[in-house]
């Protein structure tokens, strides 16, 4: 049966889902992917919801029944007719006719709360940066791109905290995959391009085999790169963490391993055609390079081209 392969991208607000979207949809071919936010879900915009004192964040605030039935139409190759929500002026527009291609992209806060939305996805991907990580991120991308001002954002993000807590942070368990991008302790106040990150790589679905990194003598608690094993909301999990300063060979080390497994489909791992990995928006708007955020989107990348094995 041939059907799209569904990707889920759940996090808060800023914590990096369309950063971490856009070189996936790059190595996927932008042709082949639908991209959709479930922010075109919400039930009021952006004056019903200072009126009523509810936040985005809260599920009676979005038609999460018509979301699930929406991945399920997707999943199964069929159209919709989605509503569509503009940070820009804070309303809604009118809906979009949207028919799937072969890889779909969901992303927004509360993509895995109800049991039947979770059944939709192929790859369930949370993104969990520390809090202070994420409020910069906020802060930088509000004041630039949806006309708020510093106080604005950070008083929104005290009154959210509640919600954040009740309804978006508990959908991690339902994730295969964990990435917190995270600062080190020599740089504490960085936010933008030498993040580390911290992968938690649930067994829910069949990860390359990293031991090979171990195997080659890297891997331990000294090394750019590490593997581990942990425990993730009680279970157990293995972590691979990659430091921001990690070399290009370290690096490319990595993505070998992914692409030895799928030689058919080297060109996945080709920095030249796939510009978009790795990079993000720095605090004036400038481009930035991140390593660790390459081989994060790579690594996704891989399960959804697995996938395609199964139902393409
Ligand atoms: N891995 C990263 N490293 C450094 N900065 C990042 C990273 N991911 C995101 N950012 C910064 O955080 C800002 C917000 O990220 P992004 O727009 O991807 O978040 P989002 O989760 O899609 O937000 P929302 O759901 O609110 O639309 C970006 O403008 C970027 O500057
Ligand atoms: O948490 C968010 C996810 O992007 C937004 O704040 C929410 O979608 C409402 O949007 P806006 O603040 O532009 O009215």
């Amino acid at each position: 049966m041939s059907r799209p392969i569904i990707l889920g991208i759940v996090g808060d607000s800023a914590a990096g889902k369309t950063t971490l979207t856009r070189g996936i949809a790059q190595v996927l071919g932008p042709e082949n992917v639908t991209l959709i936010c479930t922010d075109d879900y919400h039930r009021y915009d952006r004056t019903q919801r200072a009126e009523i004192g509810i936040t985005a964040l809260h599920p009676d605030c979005n038609y999460l029944d018509i979301m699930q039935q929406h991945l399920s139409l997707l999943r199964t190759g069929q159209p919709i007719l989605k509503p569509v929500y503009s940070h820009k002026t804070g309303t809604f527009e009118p809906p979009q006719y949207i028919k799937p291609n072969k890889f779909v992209i969901i992303e927004g806060l509360l993509g895995y709360s109800t049991r039947a939305a979770r059944d939709a996805y192929d790859v369930k991907v949370y993104l969990a940066p520390p809090e202070p990580v994420r409020a910069a991120w906020k802060i930088k991308r509000d004041t630039q791109k949806r006309g708020y001002t510093p106080e604005q954002v950070l008083a929104e993000l005290e009154k959210r905290e509640p919600d954040s807590e009740q309804y978006i942070r508990p959908q991690r368990q339902w994730s295969d995959i964990v990435v917190s991008f995270y600062p080190t302790k020599e740089e504490e106040n960085e936010t933008n391009g030498h993040l580390n990150v911290r992968l938690v790589l649930r067994p829910s679905i069949p990860h390359p085999d990293f031991t090979q990194i171990t195997d080659s003598g890297n891997g331990d608690s000294q090394s750019a790169v590490r593997l581990g094993l942990d425990r993730d909301m009680g279970k157990p999990v293995d972590v691979l963490e990659v430091d921001g300063h990690a070399t290009l060979e370290q690096v490319t080390n990595i993505e070998h391993i992914m692409c030895s497994d799928m030689p058919y489909l080297k060109n996945i791992c080709d920095r030249e055609i796939n510009p978009e990995l790795g990079k993000i928006a720095g605090t004036t708007g400038e481009t930035l390079q991140s390593y660790p955020l390459a081989l994060t989107q790579l690594i996704i990348t891989y399960h959804m081209l697995k996938a395609t094995q199964i139902y393409q």
